[in-house]
This record gives C-alpha cells, structure tokens and sequence, in this order.
C-alpha cells in the first residue's frame, strides 16, 4: 500500500527528512516515532505530495500511485479517497458553520461516492466512484456505518464542528476516510492532547480497522506506550534521520540506539 525508497525532503539547504526505506502492507500498521521536529510530519506529508515549497526526491508510491510523478488528477484522487490523512486538530479543518452530516454527504458527492454495497465487505467495498447509486438513503446508510465504525453515534452527523470533542472530530476523520473507501489511513498523531480514555479509543478504532477491513495505517506519534499497542514496526527518527527501525517488538523491547532507549526510559 505504501512503498518508499531514499526518501529526502528539503526546504532551502536543510534536509529535514530522510527515509531510505518504509513499507506499510495491507492491514499493517507502522509507526514513525521520535521527538518534535525530527521530522515525521514532514515524511507523512511527502507521502502525499503534500510539501509545498520542499525538495522532495526519491520514490514514492501510495495505493500503486506514483506520487513523485503523478499527475494533479492521481495525486487527488489519492488523497482525496484511497489515502486519508487524518490530522492533529481536524476540527480546525472543518468548516465551522456546517453540520458534520452536511460536509460528509459534501465529501462522497464529490468523490462519487453513492451509497453501494454493505461497509462490513472490508476496505474498498464501500461504494466507491463507479458504484450503482442508491440515492440518498444510500448515503446515509454508508454515513451512519462509517460513524458506527468508528464508534460514534451516528447523531453526531446532526452537529457542528465545534460541538464535538477533539477525539470525536479524529473519529469523525477516520469516519469520513472509511466511508470514502480508504485503504490507507496516515495519522498524525490522532491521540495528542486527548485523555488516556479517549486515546485507547482512538487506537481501538484503528487496531479494529486494520485488522477487520485490512486497511493500511501508518501512524506518527511521540507516545511510545500508545505505539506499543498498535505498531507492526516502527521507525525512530531523529533530527531528519531514521536511526532504528525493524519490528516493534524489538525496537520497543530491546533497542539498539541510545537514542531509542533515552525515549524508552522518558516514558511515565
Ligand atoms: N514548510 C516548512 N518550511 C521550512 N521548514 C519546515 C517546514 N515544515 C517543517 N519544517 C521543519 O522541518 C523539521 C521537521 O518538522 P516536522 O513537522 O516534520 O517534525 P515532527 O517530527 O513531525 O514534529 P512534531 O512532533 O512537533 O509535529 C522542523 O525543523 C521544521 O521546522
């Protein structure tokens, strides 16, 4: 699902990422882990072309799309549908005099999305662009299973953005992103500044999707506990540079770099 190689970003003379090798396989989910500013954000970004104003080189491919050579209409049907990023704060991406029923709907209109078959079939069976349209009813069946997925009352769909809590609105992400038929979710870290209840949430949600949808996930965060929970493999960067990265087991349990085990022993 995701496959890079000699990844590097640039902006003006410094290199702030450098990612020679990241693979994320169908229901796989890998973590990129490190402190703030070592550049993780930056490489979830360069994933989907998304780095305005960088020096981005190396190969890329999100869902069999080449992203360093796509055209604009590729690239937005990668991000828009297949890929989903699902951001720190998504409230402030969300328009906030719109209900959130009324910017879902808004979303699968867009993409083609119609309402199709059941959203139980797994990832890519939810009614994608070329589906047999059902109307409207189908819709918001497909809206009501995504919010269900991600264990949100699908009356949420009835209020506005700023009536809904942080890990809701990162729910309601994830929500959109399984209703659009996404393989891919990349999260930038979906649990910061969010209690410990709502974090095992969170991770609930994904850790379900990827095992019951085989949805890919790859996950950017600072909080190795809640990667421990969650990550296949995991990638340590530090200033721009991956300095471990194998099964999270190992990495977790018994790493190799100093710098790893400095982040190991900061843990509460
Ligand atoms: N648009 C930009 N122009 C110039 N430098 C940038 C830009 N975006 C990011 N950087 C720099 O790249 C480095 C890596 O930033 P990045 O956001 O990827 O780190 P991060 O590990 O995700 O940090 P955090 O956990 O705080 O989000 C930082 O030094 C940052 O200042």
């Amino acid at each position: 699902m995701i496959r890079v190689r000699d990844l590097r970003v640039a902006y003006g003379d410094r290199v702030v990422a450098e990612v020679p090798e990241l693979d994320v396989g169908r229901g796989e989910c890998v973590a990129i882990v490190g402190e703030s500013g070592s550049g993780k954000s930056t490489t979830l970004l360069a994933l989907l072309g998304l780095t305005e104003g960088a020096r981005v080189s190396g190969e890329v491919s999100v869902c069999g799309v080449d992203v360093m050579k796509a055209r604009p209409r590729a690239l937005r049907a990668v991000r828009g549908a297949k890929a989903a990023l699902v951001i720190q704060s998504p409230q402030a991406a969300l328009s906030p005099t719109t209900r959130l029923g009324v910017l879902m709907r808004r979303a699968l209109r867009l993409h083609g999305v119609t309402g199709g078959p059941s959203l139980t079939g797994g990832a890519g069976s939810t009614g994608g662009p070329g589906t047999m349209g059902k109307g409207a009813r189908g819709i918001d069946a497909v809206m009501a299973q995504a919010c269900e997925a991600v264990l949100l009352d699908p009356a949420i769909l009835r209020r506005y953005p700023h009536e809904i809590s942080g890990g809701q609105a990162q729910r309601f992400a994830i929500a959109m992103a399984i209703a659009l038929g996404a393989e891919v979710i990349l999260a930038d870290e979906p649990t910061s500044a969010l209690d410990v209840t709502v974090q095992a949430e969170v991770v609930g949600v994904l850790r379900g999707l990827r095992e019951e949808r085989g949805l890919a996930v790859l996950l950017v965060s600072h909080d190795l506990a809640l990667v421990s929970t969650i990550a296949d493999r995991v990638l340590v960067m530090k200033d721009g540079v991956v300095v471990e990265s194998g099964p999270a087991r190992h990495v977790l349990r018994d790493p190799d770099h100093p710098y790893t085990r400095e982040l190991l022993e900061a843990l509460p």
